[in-house]
């Protein structure tokens, strides 16, 4: 869903609320409990005001140190009682509706009849959009954690999920239930360490959003959001809030006899923490719990070397709050080496702050020359009090170079420290000190960190899928594995990434296939298309060739234009990461819940190719590095490669998955479709490319090997009942089209994925098990734009093409693994009567005999020409981020030949909306194929 309608939903929502009339403030969490829950729950009620009202937030816990927190600079809480937005005031419809539209409030009035929680008829907390009711009030499950102990229930209660910050009350709500639960004595501190909140959905048992939650503004900011999104996507799905919060214990107590800095240095030695390089740090958020403005002002009284400096009141009172705003980290590192504070004192005198660590060891910093021997010290510890914080940077993840004493605060998984080494660089499992990183809500996730080889080349190799990273990071895809940081630190370049669960590789040899049932096809389906969107996005990342850059950007007397294109180029399933989706419980992973997403942007592009005007071509110079087994036959070809390459490594991988889906492997221990690549390759194959999806054969052409082929009949075989699983097939043989000007573009292969799912949403809702019967009706109602085009004069897909000849010419290799078709009735066997296209294909007119042929690499096909109809584009220009977004319409300025067309656009004029009404019924009564 575009984050911007989605916004623009939420601020509908808010706006009518401020419209309508104002009603009492909510009482505390919980005090909406349903009686029966009331009544089981029979420990002690966290003491809190009896009324959270938004004006006066309830204190927190004495204890709960989070006033910080809880204090809202940014002025974003939302407003306080008196200026509070007014709220529904009777709490039921409007007598006066509107007609319906399109808008998210005319939702929200579709739905205001609808129970949006049990109580929802009788609460008084509902939202008044003018025309329905949305209740303001909803279900929260509260988890506090304490020392990695999480509670065997949850709390439950309800909370205000706008227009009040509940953050405080819920804060109060976890401290009190902790203590009750693991007898924390009100002596000791207990401080929040960590939030996360999630949406789940209690129809589907989904977790639909996972937030940073850990303060009031973090509350105000994220949960209307997380809340309007579920609004907008499931208004009819029941759902609640989980605020997980994870807290820490301290207790800094005078020890009779012992210096005060010596008892908060050993609390400080207490929470020391020890990185993967064997340095100890102190984690940022301990630190400043230890740190408090009371250890502060205590340990400035307790000091004996500031009395010989003689400080009048006033003077003291300066020192103690200059400490207390941005010198905390200074004052933690001299107690922590025995410093006198003398020194510190002459320091802050010198404006040296938090933000100058660590100081650098080129220049001398010590205030005071009887102090220069433990000035060393001070030197030597100073990196363990401001150990690395990674952050989320604006507009993607920035590169940066950490000085060498810097201590990261990253420790291996024991279990499994490396994932694997590539060309480039070795992946290790890590993780980072929750305290030190924002990347995701569950902070104890693992991490990918991609560690670079040294080498002549590194900076060369690094620089390139860095510059790719960034660009794909400012255009984020959900199929694509994001990166979430880069640095060089001792000469060495990192890059790190979420941390999948395996590669595809991996996941098609683990996994058994699951039966054709409704999750799974859509899952499946979902897959592949998110994949196609996830190539065709990053295809598009560069000016398209229609949208020459102004010429401005061109170096002066220079008659070259830049362009971009963007590639992959090394796809393949072990460049695509296998990721598993948040679920509640802690059950295993279903197949369903996985997610693939392209990764390994070593061999990619973001290209800009400098040409003399005019001499543009689709391609780069050069053939990239991906692996032979997925690269096409282009460059022995035509000698050069681009787009479509990763379009044939794709199709390749569609192959693989489909195989594996059908269950055609064969043997589930030896990778048999592999295996028999390499036998059936021909004599004249270059090395290294035996088990490519393609050979040159006897007669010198390069063609489909046999065993590819075969499959992709098998397949065939088995879409027969399966419709869309056919169209799947097809779209699979025309990834693999030979000549790669002829190859459908990654939107096209989309088109496709996207229709057939589509049409399986809508078959799986007639008939649940459709796809694991023999179907006895059908009834198509998506294909992708370029079927309706096909009209008459479509000619045939490169499966009719590669079939036909194959079936002509290269029949001749035995020993294929049996098909087993799934719940299938033997569907093999087919009349001439209901012959497929791809039958059909085979004896066919001898102009598509011309186009069936293999590829004669002497006598190459000229490129297809495609119609320059018009079209929007978009254009993304990373080195100018001001041109970024431009929109570009229509080809008309352009005098290039356009080889493909514009990616993300169709030369076919008839629109979306068309296809989807077009009569596929009569269509097929005239016995008409419909190949895609
Ligand atoms: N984010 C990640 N999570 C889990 N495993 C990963 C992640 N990124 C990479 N890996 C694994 O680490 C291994 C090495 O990955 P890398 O991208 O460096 O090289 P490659 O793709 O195997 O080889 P090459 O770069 O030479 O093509 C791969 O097996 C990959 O599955």
């Amino acid at each position: 869903m575009p984050r911007g309608k989605l916004w623009r939903g939420f601020c509908a929502i808010k706006e009518l609320f401020k419209k309508s009339a104002t009603q009492s403030q909510p009482d505390s969490v919980g005090s909406e409990q349903e009686p029966s829950k009331r009544r089981e729950d029979s420990r002690p009620r966290p003491t809190r005001s009896p009324k959270v009202s938004v004006k006066k937030q309830p204190n927190p816990s004495p204890n709960s140190p989070s006033k910080d927190l809880e204090s809202d600079p940014s002025g974003l809480l939302p407003p306080s009682q008196s200026s509070a937005p007014d709220r529904g005031n009777s709490g039921h419809a409007s007598n006066n509706p509107r007609p319906l539209g399109n808008s998210f409030t005319d939702t929200l009035q579709h739905t205001a009849t609808i129970p949006f929680s049990k109580d929802s008829a009788h609460n008084p907390y509902l939202i008044n959009t003018g025309q329905g009711q949305v209740s303001q009030r909803v279900d929260c499950h509260i988890i506090p954690v304490y020392d990695g102990k999480e509670p065997r229930e949850p709390h439950e209660c309800k909370v205000d999920w706008v227009g009040s910050n509940y953050f405080p009350s819920v804060d109060d709500t976890a401290l009190h239930l902790l203590r009750d639960s693991h007898n924390v004595p009100e002596t000791t501190q207990l401080y929040r360490k960590s939030g996360r909140c999630r949406l789940i959905n209690d129809n589907t048992h989904q977790v639909e959003d996972s937030r940073i939650v850990e303060n009031g503004r973090q509350w105000a900011e994220e949960i209307p959001k997380m809340v309007a999104a579920h609004l907008y996507q499931n208004i009819y799905d029941k759902f609640h809030l989980e605020m997980r919060l994870e807290y820490s214990a301290l207790s800094i107590n005078a020890v009779k006899g012992e210096r005060y800095a010596t008892t908060v240095q050993k609390v400080v030695n207490g929470k020391l923490v020890t990185n993967w390089e064997d340095d100890e740090y102190i984690p940022h958020r301990d630190l400043d719990q230890i740190y408090s403005e009371g250890t502060i002002k205590n340990l400035i009284d307790t000091d004996q070397s500031l009395d010989k400096l003689s400080l009048t009141a006033d003077e003291r009172v300066e020192f103690v709050d200059k400490i207390n705003l941005n010198a905390s980290r200074l004052l933690a590192i001299c107690i922590h080496i025995d410093m006198p504070l003398a020194c510190l004192y002459q320091l802050v005198k010198k404006d040296y702050k938090d933000e100058d660590l660590p100081l650098s060891r080129k220049k001398q910093h010590c205030p005071c020359t009887e102090y220069e021997v433990k000035f060393k010290n001070f030197m030597k510890w100073q990196a363990a009090f401001v150990a690395h914080i990674f952050v989320n940077d604006k507009g993607g993840p920035k590169h940066k170079l950490l000085p060498d004493d810097v201590i990261l605060p990253i420790t291996y998984d024991k279990k499994r420290r490396s994932l694997g080494k590539g060309a480039f660089g070795e992946v290790y499992k890590i993780y980072i000190h929750s305290d030190h990183h924002y990347f995701s809500s569950y902070r104890d996730a693992p991490f990918a960190l991609k560690r670079f080889f040294q080498y002549s080349r590194t900076q060369e190799d690094f620089g390139k899928e860095e510059k790719v990273l960034s660009a794909l990071a400012e255009f984020p895809h959900d199929h694509i594995t994001p990166h979430l940081a880069s640095w060089t630190q001792k000469g060495i370049f990192y890059v790190l990434f979420p941390c999948a669960e395996m590669n595809l590789h991996e996941f098609l040899r683990m996994y058994p296939p699951r039966d054709l049932d409704t999750e799974f096809v859509k899952w499946l389906l979902g897959q592949l298309r998110g994949l196609a969107d996830g190539v065709r996005h990053i295809h598009n990342l560069g000016p398209s060739r229609l949208a020459p850059e102004p010429q401005s950007l061109s170096p002066p007397g220079l008659r070259v234009q830049r362009r971009r294109s963007g590639y992959h180029h090394d796809i393949k399933p072990k460049n695509i990461l296998v990721f598993a989706k948040d679920k509640v419980g802690d059950g295993d992973t279903k197949i369903t819940d996985f997610i693939f997403k392209i990764s390994d942007f070593g061999a990619a592009k973001i290209n800009i190719i400098l040409s003399k005007s005019g001499e543009m071509s689709y391609r780069s110079e050069a053939l990239s590095a991906g692996d032979p087994a997925y690269c096409p036959p282009d460059y022995n070809l035509v000698g050069v490669t681009s787009r479509p390459y990763d379009i044939w490594s794709l199709g390749c991988v569609f192959l693989e998955v489909l195989v594996w889906t059908f269950d055609l492997r064969g043997n589930e221990l030896v990778d048999t479709f592999a295996l028999e690549r390499v036998q059936g390759s021909g004599s004249r194959d270059v090395v290294g490319h035996s088990s490519a999806f393609w050979h040159r054969n006897d007669r010198n052409k390069i063609v489909l090997k046999s065993t590819v082929v075969k499959r992709l009949e098998q397949l065939r075989t088995h879409g027969e009942k399966q419709v869309i699983f056919k169209h799947v097939v097809r779209n699979i043989g025309k990834m693999l089209t030979i000549p790669p000007s002829e190859r459908v573009t990654a939107a096209e292969v989309y088109n496709v994925l996207d229709a057939a799912y589509m049409q399986a949403e809508y078959d799986v809702r007639k008939q649940p098990d459709i796809y694991q019967q023999d179907m006895d009706w059908y009834r198509q109602v998506a294909s992708s734009p370029t079927t309706v085009h096909d009209g008459g004069s479509r000619r045939p897909s490169i499966d009719q093409r590669s079939f036909g000849s194959f079936h002509a010419r290269e029949n001749e290799e035995p020993g294929f693994p049996q098909s087993r078709p799934r719940s299938l009735s033997s569907s093999n066997h087919r009349s001439g009567k209901g012959k497929t296209s791809l039958e059909r294909g085979i004896s066919t007119t001898n102009s598509d005999l011309l186009q069936l042929s293999p590829v004669d690499t002497q006598n190459l096909p000229p490129r297809q020409n495609h119609s320059r109809s018009p079209s929007i584009i978009s254009v993304s220009h990373h080195d100018d981020p001001h041109a970024t977004e431009q929109r570009i319409y229509d080809a008309a300025h352009n005098d290039l030949q356009e080889p493909f067309p514009p990616v993300g656009s169709h030369s076919d004029p008839v629109g979306r909306e068309d296809f989807m009404t077009l009569p596929f019924l009569s269509r097929r009564r005239t016995g008409d194929s419909q190949s895609i």
